[in-house]
């Protein structure tokens, strides 16, 4: 899989550690940056790493803020994006199977690097399910995109 992988400078240098971690699974890695502690703003970086999804340059692609939070805010306002936090590894994989996350989101400041491959392993072995329920509640959030 083609992953595209973005940081602000607070989730910086747990980017580093997951870029080696998802290369190490085997899988192709654009990074986006940042690639120092210099501040940069999440939005802009989250918006380069949901435009990689969205034209189908990657597969999908991981955020790594203070929180999560932020860029999870900023990615879901691309359309086409389903972009979570997820600090657990329940989450990590559901949010694919139920919810066909494409974006997932970590917090350099609440996870710690070994958590958050395991959150990374979990979430790029995880397939969006085939039952017609997580399809049909998928299809309304595609629907909502165009509402605006
Ligand atoms: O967590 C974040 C947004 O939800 C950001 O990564 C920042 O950590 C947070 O906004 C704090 O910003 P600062 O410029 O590092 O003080």
């Amino acid at each position: 899989m083609r992953l595209v992988i973005g940081s602000d400078h607070a989730g910086w240098s747990l980017k580093q550690a997951v870029v080696d971690h998802v290369r190490g699974l085997g899988h192709d890695v654009v990074d986006v940056g940042s690639h120092d502690d210099k501040p940069v703003d999440f939005p802009d970086i989250a918006r380069d790493v949901a435009r990689k999804v969205t034209s189908g340059e990657a597969a999908r692609g991981i955020m790594v803020c203070g929180t999560g939070v932020g860029a999870s805010i900023a990615a879901n306002k691309m359309k086409g994006i389903r972009a979570a936090v997820c600090h657990d590894v329940h989450s990590a994989h559901q949010s694919v199977e139920h919810d066909d996350v494409n974006v997932m989101c970590i917090g350099a400041q609440i996870v710690g690097p070994w958590l958050a491959k395991d959150l990374i392993t979990s979430f790029l072995a995880a397939e969006f399910s085939t039952d017609p329920d997580f399809r049909r509640r998928v299809d309304k959030l595609h629907a909502m995109d165009e509402e605006g």
